[in-house]
């Protein structure tokens, strides 16, 4: 891999100058001040040069620089397609007004035999006449403009699609919409009905909502690694190619992000996540520094106070024996651990209350009611903004405000909750700034004030300033990503625990032989223990959850508005035009038989059991060398945070590209090392001293089950298991996958030494 080099002056002007708008200059200039006066240490831009270098090596040199595909001109076959358009008008025109003429006319007759003068009459009924007439006439106009856009949008992206030189399918509508995913019962009968269905019976799959978790790699398993979609409104490729998926992340100003996709995570203000270019560039450098190894070993001492927390309050409420609670749980649990880790925020579970070294200003925010000018508490809050995402991102705020709805009043006040104590926060961070309060920075949300506000009281002019909603935009983020994400591979890692008691039986011995199974993990080491936490059957879990159930299914990139990008797709290159979205698709790369070695399932008897959670495959040989080497695209700058892999030296190595549940390259997800920590610290905490099990009690009572013999006991655990696994694949992806609708499986946690079930049960 290319050594990175450090920017020079002339890079940084020259960002400066490419940056196009006011922001992106903004950004740029306080980059570049950054960099001038910084310690060298940063690296530079993927450079085009390197790129070409990577090329050759690969023995394809780039090509060189295309034209955009010319956008299709209005040729002859246009001419005759706005000629059908105008006649398919004037028919409508004028069948319409025979159609609604004489109705008009009856109608009119009808009222004036009635009501009115005839000469009155008569002067109604042609302002009638004239106004249905304009209504169809622009209903004609509108039909017929949208038939010839359909055509000509259609024959536009076929075009752009035929010049990749890749086979492609044409679909009618833009299948990545979300409400066309939603309305697929009313247009999905049409389109087949209206085409034969040799052009819709393989690409159906992938129009679909969920279709990333539901069909998995089948559909590239149908139609090849790169599927290419040609639509009226635009082109698409989705790709479970590892080779195409390395490539597309490691060129991140080739191939941006999709920012209209992510307009809801700009709801508080930009951010990290939402921004492109210069304006990215700032944003990740200001927050990146509090991902650093200190905090990860405070999420280490979170995580382990945290898991001690739920457990304790597991047994507290799990009173017939079982609780259902467990997604909600982990919610709580992965919102505790990045509020302390990330912000200073010491939040309990209920029963606890705050230790004496508790800041008293933080209490509002840990209070288990509501404070003062609130109707939420602050977790409450979070809860419900996640809830009600979706209505927050597509309600108008007026509607929103006023409508009598209960799903709008209740994401309102968790959106106005939220807001207010973000406010408050920012506040009296501001104030801890002006004061000069020396430990500021130690959290995300101090050192993004510090940042901007130290700046600004030193009469800097060309420091990083982010103002304050940017301030509250990232803090936001912090939460939504640092939360939900980490939560679901927790949940579904004892899910499916429970249901693979020999996968929990082993996981429990390398905790006890890395960790001990009588201490107490509070005199738990970080430095000392967590490398072999993740080489353990701890790391192949969680990597088995993130592998199977990733929490982002589709990475979505494109490429830019005005320049088209080459790329390789094994060993041939293939021009992608201006404008095609990109799907980096999660679940079936980690699914693809080319990358991942694969046994018979045990569980279903498929020729394969890569759509198994099976966490010792994490064990098996890695694939060869030569077969691990991918064209060596030079990484881009190094932003400080942690630049490690994201799975243990020792285990099973993806090939590059193969394994994305935290995206790869510049634009990687910036947690993932808290993730990682904090996932394999609470299930140490968790399967130290307990096991996880199945609950029964719906087929069978506590004393029932203690007179069952083995077989017995063996056939009912097994239908939990049944029922566990169809609940597992009834997920859904919305935002990040995880279950809906009211869905769940109970659980039950049993002292190690007291399970009925997982201390000998083999699935
Ligand atoms: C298991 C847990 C997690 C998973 C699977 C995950 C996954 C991802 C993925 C796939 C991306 C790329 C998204 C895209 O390109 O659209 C991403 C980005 C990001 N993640 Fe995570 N994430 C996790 C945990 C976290 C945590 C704990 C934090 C912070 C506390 C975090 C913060 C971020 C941020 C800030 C970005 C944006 C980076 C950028 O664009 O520069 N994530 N994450």
């Amino acid at each position: 891999m290319a050594e990175p080099q450090p920017r020079t002056a002339g890079d940084v002007e020259e960002e400066v100058v490419k940056a196009k708008s006011a922001e992106d200059r903004k950004a740029a200039a306080a980059l570049a001040s950054m960099d001038s006066s910084g310690d060298g240490t940063e690296a530079a831009e993927v450079d085009a040069a390197a790129v070409s270098k990577a090329m050759k090596n690969l023995g394809t040199a780039p090509a060189a620089e295309k034209k955009e595909v010319k956008k299709v001109k209005v040729d002859t076959a246009d001419v005759a397609l706005l000629v059908s358009s105008l006649i398919i008008f004037l028919t409508l025109c004028s069948f319409s007004w025979h159609i609604f003429g004489s109705a008009a006319d009856k109608f009119q007759r009808t009222v004036s035999d009635t009501y009115i003068e005839p000469n009155e009459t008569q002067r109604q009924r042609s302002a009638a006449g004239k106004m249905l007439s304009s209504i169809l006439l622009i209903t004609g106009a509108l039909v017929a403009w949208r038939v010839y856009k359909f055509i000509t949008g259609l024959r536009y992206n076929i075009a752009r699609a035929k010049s990749t030189g890749l086979p492609y399918y044409i679909v009618p509508i833009n299948p990545v919409n979300n409400v066309v995913q939603a309305l697929s019962f009313i247009w999905h009968p049409v389109w087949k009905l209206l085409v034969p269905k040799k052009y819709w019976e393989k690409i159906v799959d992938v129009c679909e909502h969920n279709w990333q978790y539901e069909k998995k790699f089948a559909p590239f398993a149908k139609m090849g690694e790169n599927i290419l979609i040609a639509t009226p409104t635009s082109l698409m490729l989705h790709t479970a190619n590892p080779g195409v998926i390395h490539e597309i992340t490691s060129r991140r100003e080739d191939f941006p992000k999709p920012l209209e996709y992510y307009g809801i995570l700009a709801m508080f203000g930009r951010n990290v996540v939402t921004t492109e270019g210069a304006l990215w560039r700032m944003h990740r450098k200001v927050t990146s520094p509090s991902f650093n190894e200190k905090n990860s070993a405070l999420v280490f001492k979170a995580a382990i106070d945290q898991a001690q927390g739920m457990t304790d309050h597991w047994l507290r409420t799990q009173k017939d024996g079982s609780f259902k609670t467990v997604e909600h749980d982990t919610m709580s649990l992965a919102l505790n651990i990045i509020s302390y880790a990330g912000f200073g925020l010491r939040l309990i579970w209920p029963g606890q209350s705050l230790p004496a070294d508790a800041d008293p200003k933080l209490a509002r925010y840990a209070s288990l009611d509501p404070p003062e000018g609130h109707t939420l508490t602050f977790s409450e809050s979070i809860g419900g903004l996640l809830h009600h995402l979706l209505p927050l991102l597509l309600t108008p705020k007026l509607i929103m405000n006023h409508a009598p709805f209960r799903v709008f009043k209740e994401a309102k006040e968790a959106r106005d909750n939220y807001d207010l104590y973000m406010q408050e926060f920012l506040q009296q961070k501001i104030q801890e700034v002006r004061r000069g309060d020396k430990d500021i920075g130690m959290d995300l949300m101090g050192s993004l004030v510090a940042t901007s506000y130290q700046d600004k009281q030193a009469g800097s002019k060309a420091g990083i300033q982010l103002d304050d909603s940017e301030i509250i935009g990232n803090a936001f983020i912090m939460f939504l990503a640092g939360h939900e994400t980490t939560a679901n591979v927790m949940h579904f890692t004892m899910l499916e625990l429970a249901n693979n008691p020999a996968a929990q039986r082993r996981l429990q011995q390398d905790v006890d032989a890395i960790l001990g199974r009588d201490t107490d993990p509070a005199t738990w080491n970080y430095e000392e223990k967590v490398g072999a936490m993740q080489a353990s059957m701890l790391g192949a879990v969680m990597n088995e959850t993130l592998r199977v159930m990733p929490p982002v299914v589709e990475v979505p990139k494109k490429t830019s508005a005005t320049k088209e990008q080459t790329i390789t797709i094994d060993g041939v290159r293939h021009t992608l035009p201006t404008n095609t979205y990109l799907g980096l698709c999660v679940t079936a790369s980690h699914r693809n038989p080319r990358s991942w070695p694969a046994r018979p399932s045990r569980i279903t008897g498929a020729p394969d059991d890569l759509d198994d959670w099976v966490p010792e495959r994490w064990f098996r040989p890695s694939l060869s060398e030569e077969e691990k080497q991918l064209p060596d695209v030079p990484e881009t700058e190094d932003f400080g945070e942690y630049a490690g892999p994201d799975t243990s030296a020792s285990m099973f190595r993806p090939v590059r590209g193969s394994y994305i549940p935290f995206s790869e390259g510049p634009r990687a997800c910036l947690g993932r090392r808290l993730a990682i920590v904090e996932v394999i610290t609470a299930l140490a905490v968790i399967f130290q001293k307990y096991s996880i099990e199945n609950a029964v009690d719906d087929w069978a009572s506590n004393d029932e089950v203690a007179r069952m013999d083995r077989a017995q006991k063996e056939a009912l655990y097994a239908k939990a298991v049944r029922r566990s696994r169809d609940v597992i694949a009834s997920c859904e992806a919305r935002i990040t996958l995880k279950l809906h609708n009211g869905r769940f499986v109970p659980l039950r946690l049993v002292r190690r030494g007291e399970e009925r079930f997982v201390d000998w049960f083999d699935s």
